[in-house]
């Protein structure tokens, strides 16, 4: 293994996946465990430098004190207890902080700072292929940030052993389901089912308006499809997932009540049963797309914003038709080549158009023409609690207005949404 590591044991507190970030900050990978981890658990992980036992308000469950096993007290590298009322809280200040960590982490443990993407993907390299051996895995790949990585670091560790499954449910943006293409199955050579799944998606949609029920349909007929598919291919005992880290977090932890569950392609029948594969379980977003980078994923997947897994179905308000699904789709490539080429891609956290399912009298070739509205949506955000309307330049919101309504189709005016979350939400649906 190229990468030192220290451990972190959750002991209840409520700050581990900030002190993994530190740890990380000064050049040394980290990763955190529950803390009923054993012994030989612990030794089997690579390159463990140092263990940190991380007590805090959550360590008292169901009213009995948890702790780790009384071996782990011993175990051959140093061991570190930090516990809220114990014997060595973490210092506040941040300057402080950074001390103390510096001096575990280097000074006691003797890590060296290589904690960097080229020696992360070295090292899932090589812990894919024991894991894998000689079988095969299928990924379900959406061309999202986190399926197309993992994707990538599978065709590295194990090339043609991975099948991946892309399936076109005709809610994608304009030119996601090329550009899967493009890049893994003619750039990267790897094994890709394309599925197009299109008609069977928009037939199962058809008259539904309410969009928790569409999100549903969207959700199941995704795992029928995806089930077809590898019924078809035999042999297969892996399937490799996207998860990251923030999904375990959300998810809960031994000590930390679930946020929402996180199911990722859940809801396979158990007959199916594979192993997973998850290589970026313990990554953060931004490390994700840092090892896309370095893997030679192009930026557009690797900075893509974020996308709704039912995608353009749920902005096409309503019901949805193949006609307005395509003025959603035309007005969000619309918008978004416009935004890259004035320099607010990457700047505004998300942006997109809805359709609303009505119609407004305006004139078109001197003529009265029923028409749809596009509602453009352009949003910042820190957390997703709330968010901010990007102040978009009024000359710009001019142009993209006269580019939509000349070059999409059923479409005679085009509004901006000036509500900020709340009372809005950030996606229109
Ligand atoms: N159209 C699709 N084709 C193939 N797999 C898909 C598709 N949509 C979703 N998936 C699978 O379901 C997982 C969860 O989808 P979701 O839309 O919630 O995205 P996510 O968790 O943000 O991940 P990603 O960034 O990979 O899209 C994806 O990681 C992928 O494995």
């Amino acid at each position: 293994m190229k990468q030192d590591m220290i451990v972190i044991l959750d002991l209840g507190s409520e700050e581990n996946a900030r002190l993994a970030r530190e740890i990380r900050a000064l050049g040394v990978y980290s990763e955190i465990h529950p803390h009923d981890i054993t012994l030989e658990e612990l030794k089997a992980l690579p390159g463990v430098k140092g263990v940190i036992l991380n007590g805090g308000p959550n360590r008292v469950v169901d009213g009995v004190e948890i702790d780790v096993s009384r071996d782990i007290y011993n175990y051959e590298a140093p061991v570190l207890l930090a516990d809220h009322k114990g014997d060595k809280p973490w210092p506040a200040d941040d300057a402080e902080r950074k001390t103390a960590l510096s001096n575990f982490v280097f000074g006691v443990c003797g890590a060296e700072a290589n904690w960097n993407m080229d020696n992360f993907i070295a090292d899932q390299v090589e812990l894919i292929r024991q894991q894998v051996g000689d079988k095969k895995v299928l990924l379900a790949l959406s061309g999202g940030v986190d399926s197309s990585v993992v994707a990538a670091l599978l065709i590295k560790a194990i090339g043609k052993q991975l099948t991946c499954v892309h399936v076109n449910h005709g809610l994608l943006r304009k030119g996601e389901p090329e550009q899967v293409v493009k890049v893994f199955r003619d750039e990267m050579d790897a094994n890709l089912v394309y599925v197009d799944a299109v008609d069977r998606f928009l037939d199962k949609l058809s008259g539904v308006a309410d969009p928790e029920q569409k999100r549903k349909l969207i959700g199941a007929e995704f795992i029928r499809v995806f089930e077809e598919e590898a019924r078809k291919l035999c042999g297969i005992q892996f399937l490799g997932q996207g998860t990251i880290y923030p999904d375990i977090i959300e998810s809960g932890t031994k000590t930390v009540k679930a946020v929402k569950s996180h199911h990722n392609v859940g809801g396979l029948p158990e007959d199916l049963d594979f192993a997973l594969v998850e290589p970026l379980k313990m990554l953060f977003k931004d490390e994700v797309r840092a090892c896309g980078k370095a893997l030679g994923l192009p930026d557009a997947m690797v900075y893509r914003q974020p996308f709704p897994g039912p995608g353009l179905g749920v902005r096409c308000l309503g019901a949805i038709t193949r006609d307005r699904l395509e003025a959603v789709r035309e007005s969000d490539a619309i918008l978004r080549e416009e935004f890259a080429r004035n320099g607010l891609e990457g700047k505004v956290w998300q942006y997109f158009t809805a359709i609303p399912d009505i119609k407004s009298v305006g004139v078109r070739d001197n003529r009265r023409a029923d028409e749809w509205c596009v509602i453009i949506r352009a949003v910042n955000t820190v957390d997703a609690m709330t968010a901010t309307v990007e102040n978009v330049p009024f000359e710009l919101l001019q142009h993209i207005t006269g580019r939509i309504t000349a070059e999409v189709k059923g479409v005679n005016r085009v509004l901006f949404d000036l509500t900020p979350k709340p009372t809005g939400t950030i996606e229109w649906e």
